[in-house]
């Protein structure tokens, strides 16, 4: 599986103690699956939820979803031993919590000493200031809004338009862009019966240029997962366009006009993104 082309338009937050969900995950349409040891798990059943996720990474069957594992924050007397268990037992990438500085992500590469891809929690202030480092860390390949945390620290008040939330997403975005090949995520969407809630919400983030959502319930999937796929019109558009910028590049132009729009070689470069985008979800759904 390569994970730089892999689509992450859902990304399922499952508790490493629920045995029923981890079974579950096995045969849900999700594009990736972050098996959450820190929030989801009450500090006394911490152990024992470390071993029933390392059993069921061993025992598999999770087929081409990415295996994403949270740990505990290494502040805690849990998270060394999560990311030294876990990163063995077959996790795709180790998911850092609460973390603020680029240092917090070397020291986690350092306690564990391979280069398993790292994702980190973007859900402090201070995390948000330095989105920039932290995203240009050789081991980061993903930011993950935790926006529950962030409005936590923030001490703003939760509104649908996210209006407080706001400059923290599009720095997260910015951030992951700025390094390049990094996968921002946006955070979840609380109130996980509201399907129609989550639409918006979804919309947003994509609107924003987030490559997916965090999501805690199955129910969600479906909705992300359209939300964050290019839409047909959207791939006929970018066909269209590589074609009309063709035939006018044989004409010795270097502009093209469809649907009385310019294209230039940069829009040309955004809709192979879309074609790329849609081959790899066609490619995921047919493996
Ligand atoms: C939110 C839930 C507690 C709801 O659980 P429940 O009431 O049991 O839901 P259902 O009865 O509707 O469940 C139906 C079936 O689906 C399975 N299920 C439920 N959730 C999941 C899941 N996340 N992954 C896989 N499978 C799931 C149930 O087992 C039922 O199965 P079956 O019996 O076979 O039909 C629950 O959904 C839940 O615990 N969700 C995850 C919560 C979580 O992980 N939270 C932590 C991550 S979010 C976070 O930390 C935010 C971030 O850090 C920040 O700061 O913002
Ligand atoms: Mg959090």
């Amino acid at each position: 599986m390569d994970l730089t082309t892999h689509p992450y338009r859902s990304v399922l937050y499952i508790p490493g103690s629920k045995e029923r969900a981890l079974d579950k995950a096995r045969t849900l349409p999700t594009d990736a699956i972050i098996f959450d040891l820190e929030d989801a798990v009450a500090p006394d059943a911490k152990a024992e939820a470390r071993a029933t996720l390392a059993q069921a990474l061993s025992d598999g069957g999770y087929g081409n979803r990415v295996k994403v594992v949270r740990i505990n924050a290494l502040t805690t007397e849990w998270g060394f031993e999560d990311a030294r268990v876990l990163g063995d037992a077959g996790a795709d990438v180790i998911l850092q919590p609460k973390v603020n500085t680029y240092a917090d992500v070397d020291n986690l590469s350092d306690l564990i000493g391979t280069e398993i891809p790292i994702w980190t929690m973007m859900e402090t202030p201070a995390s948000v200031f330095n989105a920039r480092e932290i995203a240009a860390h050789r081991q980061v390949t993903g930011l993950v809004a935790g926006t529950n945390d962030l409005t936590k620290e923030l001490g703003c008040r939760f509104r649908a338009d996210r209006m407080p939330l706001l400059a923290s997403l599009q720095m997260i975005v910015m951030a992951a862009r700025a390094a390049r090949g990094v996968v921002a995520l946006d955070g979840v969407y609380n109130r996980f019966r509201d399907g129609d809630g989550l639409k918006l919400e979804c919309e947003h983030g994509r609107d924003l240029g987030f490559d997916g959502k965090t999501l805690i319930h199955p129910d969600q999937i479906d909705i992300a997962n359209t939300a964050f796929a290019p839409t047909q019109y959207e791939i006929d558009t970018a066909m269209r366009q590589i074609e009309a910028y063709e035939e006018s590049k044989k004409q010795g132009q270097g502009i093209a006009v469809v649907d009385g729009q310019i294209v230039e070689n940069l829009h040309v470069v955004a809709a192979q993104r879309t074609l790329a985008k849609a081959e790899a979800i066609a490619q995921m759904a047919a493996e």
